[in-house]
């Protein structure tokens, strides 16, 4: 079944499964529908056992749905008989926590793997191979074997064997929990540089939400086998609105992120949120200018999400309670959303 243009490359349509059967049945995936729009870096993230991997595996059927379809770039999957399916496969790449790297083989022998079978010549193949290494940073180790290879290396090898058949799409499970931060920062980028310069569309999941902050335009949270809450990378850490992505954020939260601290001080202590354009506004000096308030910030974030700069501040304000609540309008006048105690 093809699709008219201008929709998802990705499209799962009430996918439903479960393992065992009888009164032994546990649901996994239970009517999920979503889309990933061609060309963007997709993001599934949840808990342990949310059914994570699961959904990811139903995109390319290494795990069958029991009901539901998947399409992508505008064939029906679900349909398709297995050599049909085989075909499509490869224009799906797939990489792992545990990157699934032939041990026997080189590294150049595992990228070159999966263009043995597209009936290439010997030659042919091994330029492929020593440009996908090239690209993945990895020429000077093509021929060392896996156990020779760090985790961040193999993680590179596992990328350029995925590109291989220059897919379309690429999978990725949990490509970087078994990484230290700095090799998952350097993980993350070469799979941006790959979207970027190759148009290679991303869906990964994981259960951490700075592989999330880092690179997708999108996310959804998954629990219990649904996706409860989806969108803009930046709109729904920001603006968390299911229970299940509060959870997620307070996890990461800086231990000192919501500590009044300083409140016996007095004054009224206010949590300000402020992103996109209202960010290079200096909201909070015009906000006190001509009044006799004054601020402390107690704590404080300011950075980026993705393309969306922002601020996260508890800002103590001392003044009479008319002067302080002028500023406070003010404030959210200059779209800066504010918490105040419930005095105000
Ligand atoms: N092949 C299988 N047979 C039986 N149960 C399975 C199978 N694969 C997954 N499950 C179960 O399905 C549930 C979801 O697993 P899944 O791996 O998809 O979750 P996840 O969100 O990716 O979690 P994790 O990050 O821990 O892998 C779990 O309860 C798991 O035990």
């Amino acid at each position: 079944m093809r699709l008219p243009g201008g929709v998802g490359l990705i499209i799962l349509d009430n996918l439903c499964k479960s393992y065992g059967s009888g009164k032994h049945a546990v649901t996994v995936i239970d009517h999920v529908s979503m889309e990933v729009t061609k060309g963007e870096i997709f993001g599934i993230i949840g808990q342990s056992g949310a059914g994570k991997s699961t959904l990811l595996r139903c995109v390319n059927l290494l795990a069958r749905p029991d009901s539901g379809s998947v399409t992508v770039g505008g064939v029906e999957l679900t349909r398709l008989n297995t050599r049909e399916l085989q075909a499509q496969r490869r224009k799906i790449g797939m990489i792992f926590q545990h990157f699934n790297l032939l041990s026997t083989l080189t590294a150049r022998d595992n990228v070159a793997f999966p263009l043995r079978l597209e009936g290439l010549s010997r030659q042919e193949i091994r330029r492929r191979a020593d440009e996908l290494l090239e690209m993945v940073g990895m020429s000077a180790h093509a021929d060392k074997y896996p156990a020779q290879l760090s985790g961040g290396q193999k993680q590179r090898i596992g990328i350029a064997r995925a590109l291989a058949g220059r897919p379309d799409v690429l999978l990725c499970d949990e490509a970087t929990s078994a990484l230290d931060q700095e090799t998952t920062r350097s993980v993350l980028a070469l799979l941006q540089d790959i979207n970027r310069k190759l148009g290679v569309t991303i869906l990964l999941v994981t259960h951490e939400i700075e592989v999330v902050r880092a690179i997708c335009d999108r996310v959804a949270v998954m629990q219990r086998g649904q996706i409860v809450e989806s969108g803009r990378t930046a709109d729904l850490l920001l603006r968390p609105g299911h229970p299940a992505t509060r959870e997620l954020l307070r996890q990461t939260e800086d231990p000192d992120g919501g500590d009044a601290s300083g409140s016996d001080a007095g004054g009224t202590i206010i949590r300000v949120l402020y992103s996109g354009d209202s960010a290079g506004k200096p909201a909070l000096s015009e906000a006190v200018r001509g009044t006799s308030v004054q601020f402390v910030i107690l704590h404080g974030t300011v950075s980026r999400i993705r393309d969306v700069p922002y601020g996260r501040m508890t800002i103590r304000l001392t003044g009479p309670s008319g002067e302080t609540a002028s500023v406070i309008s003010r404030l959210r006048e200059q779209g800066w959303e504010v918490e105040t105690p419930d005095v105000l």
